[in-house]
């Protein structure tokens, strides 16, 4: 936990360890004004009144220092707490500036987001309002302890072996909530999520399930939070029963040691001196519990800011892809894949074994196979969002891994499903591919790919805002969008995923006549779901469960009654695909 704090500190690390030692200071302070009580009392039981008043001075100046130290303290605190909103929130950005396009996750971006807008918070508030209560808890008895010694040395061995006692209870009563409040979190987030998805989805449930429907999934998560919060009042209440039996406890065998001492022999005359010391120690003991108290008070809080410690670690932990330390430029617009192994995660199965492909400059290649065949990864890795885990992808006949990450994006233009289109004009989501760009270039590329026909039926035209992700656009009009803003990078590689649930006839058109027009003078990587594209390719990668099953012209593939074959009777079976022989070709319709 800490070092996840010291981590998100960085650089302003010495402002917290600046901080910690005031704390430690704060404690010992606390521990030596409670412990200038001994001088005062001894002297009074004893009837020195002068001596008396002059300890209580020194207690006086003890406590007032304590009290002014622990305003520094929390001043320091304060510090730590603005050190964290400030220096980690950047610190935080720019490590996930860093990490390939492949971490940003719906996951990881849900905690990201929860991480920024809530987690930093309560993370920056611990030094203030907790870290200074639980150090100076931790300090502050150690002193008695001590002083414990010097009265009645039985006492003191007490205390000093109840602490690791002690600290040991604590830790197993903190474990003891922990796995009770991750779990009250995760069923946190799932039911904010099912209360964004409840209110997003309702055409569907309302569609499917009639008005109320829907609220089932959404009772359901409710039903398990609530479920989970039960759980973790139940276990807090027992950490806080346990710790503070424990200290009870310890001040019960101080009490007893105490007393034992005086009926160690009955009917022997006990020195004032020791009966003073003795009265003393048990004032003494009384106050060593209550900073303990406190300290076990604060286990809960502690515990909360360490779940938002242990998202924020995890952010931390995953790396971002090397950058090579000779980069090189790649030579030309080839691509190629060797031997490519890949899985997202070690223990999940490979998503592609063994996959080799070379796409010459100008080329174009176009992908085929069964939904989670592994397409979408492999251009995944050609872009390098993730880095494979055997094998090699060059591009220009240099390994990705060679090239500078802002060499590679420059050398591809990408076409996916999910292109994101940001809240502004149609013309600035266009120029995001090529901010100097002229009028005269943005409006070429808009008639290319078919967004001059979207802005004629616009009042504002290329300065319509799209909205938010492009909400007041449709699927098939965000596409065409997304396909002017690949064509004016003017990248000499273009990878394109199809979009088959944005595609109507009319785009589909507009992929073909801009996939027409590049041939030749790009290299195109196209996961094709119309064979009206797929008939287009030079070469055609079949991928079967992340192997290569068949690769060949539309032609060979067609004519070796393999794999690409029957993939094609399916695909016609299931989309309506008709094949018409046109020209001496083979064409497909989506009728
Ligand atoms: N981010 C991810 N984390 C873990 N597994 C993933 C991830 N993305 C894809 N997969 C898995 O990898 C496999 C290949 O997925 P991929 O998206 O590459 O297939 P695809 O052929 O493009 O499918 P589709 O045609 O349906 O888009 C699938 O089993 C999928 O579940």
């Amino acid at each position: 936990m800490m070092k996840v704090f010291m981590k998100l500190l960085g650089e302003d690390l010495p402002v917290f360890r600046r901080y910690v030692g005031m704390a430690v200071l704060y404690g010992v302070l606390s521990g030596l004004s409670i412990v200038a009580v001994v001088p005062v009392l001894s002297r009074l039981l004893a009837g020195d009144g002068a001596g008396a008043a002059g300890w209580l001075i020194v207690l006086v100046v003890g406590v007032v220092a304590s009290w002014w130290w622990r305003r520094q303290v929390e001043k320091a605190g304060i510090g730590v707490g603005i050190a964290v909103l400030q220096g980690a929130r950047q610190r935080l950005g720019d490590h996930v500036a860093s990490l390939p396009v492949g971490w940003f996750t719906p996951d990881n971006t849900t905690r990201l987001n929860h991480v920024v807008t809530h987690g930093l918070m309560e993370v920056a508030q611990l030094p203030a309002h907790v870290f200074t209560p639980v150090i100076s808890g931790a300090v502050t008895p150690l002193v008695i302890v001590v002083a414990l010694f010097g009265l009645h040395w039985q006492m003191g061995l007490i205390a000093l072996l109840a602490l690791p006692l002690l600290a040991a209870v604590f830790l197993l009563a903190a474990r003891l909530g922990r796995q009770a409040d991750a779990d009250y979190h995760h069923s946190s987030a799932q039911t904010s999520g099912r209360v964004v998805e409840f209110a997003q989805a309702q055409s569907v449930l309302r569609a499917f399930n009639g008005e109320g429907g829907g609220m089932r999934f959404l009772e359901q998560a409710i039903e398990r939070q609530h479920r989970a919060g039960i759980r973790l009042i139940r276990l807090s209440m027992v950490s806080v029963v346990l710790n503070t039996w424990v200290i009870q406890a310890v001040f019960a065998a101080l009490l007893v040691t105490a007393v034992l001492g005086l009926s160690a022999q009955p009917g022997a005359v006990v020195e004032p001196t020791s009966a003073i010391a003795l009265v003393v120690a048990l004032i003494l003991a009384n106050r060593f519990s209550e900073p303990l108290l406190d300290l076990a008070g604060y286990g809960e809080a502690l515990r909360g800011a360490r779940n938002q410690l242990d998202a924020v670690g995890r952010i931390l932990s995953a790396s971002p892809l090397p950058e090579a330390v000779r980069p090189q430029a790649p030579r030309d617009a080839s691509v190629e894949l060797r031997d490519v192994h890949f899985g997202y995660a070690p223990e999940q199965p490979e998503v592609l074994s063994g996959v080799s492909l070379r796409v010459e400059p100008g080329s174009m290649t176009a992908l085929v196979g069964a939904s989670g065949s592994g397409k979408t990864t492999l251009v995944r890795l050609i872009a390098r969002f993730f880095d494979v885990g055997g094998g090699s992808v060059s591009v220009g006949g240099v390994d990705v891994r060679e090239i500078s990450s802002e060499a590679l994006a420059g050398q591809i233009s990408q076409i996916f499903q999910d292109s994101y289109l940001f809240q502004g004009s149609i013309a600035d989501n266009i120029r995001l591919g090529r901010p100097e760009a002229s009028d005269a270039e943005l409006m070429e590329v808009a008639r290319l790919a078919g967004v001059d026909e979207i802005i004629a039926r616009l009042p504002e035209g290329l300065e319509t805002t799209v909205g938010e992700g492009g909400a007041r656009l449709s699927g098939g009009e965000r596409q065409r969008i997304s396909i002017a803003r690949a064509l004016i990078k003017d990248a000499p590689i273009l990878l394109i995923d199809e979009a088959t649930a944005a595609l109507d006839v009319e785009n589909q058109r507009v992929i073909v006549d801009t996939l027409e027009r590049l041939r030749g003078e790009r290299t195109l990587i196209v996961i094709a779901h119309q064979l009206s594209t797929v008939e287009m390719a030079d070469q055609i990668l079949v991928l079967d469960d992340g192997k290569v099953a068949e690769r060949g012209s539309h032609a060979e593939l067609q004519a070796s009654g393999g794999p690409y074959a029957r993939f094609l009777q399916q695909r016609r079976a299931a989309k309506g695909w008709r094949i018409q022989p046109v020209a001496g070709v083979v064409e497909g319709s989506t009728s």
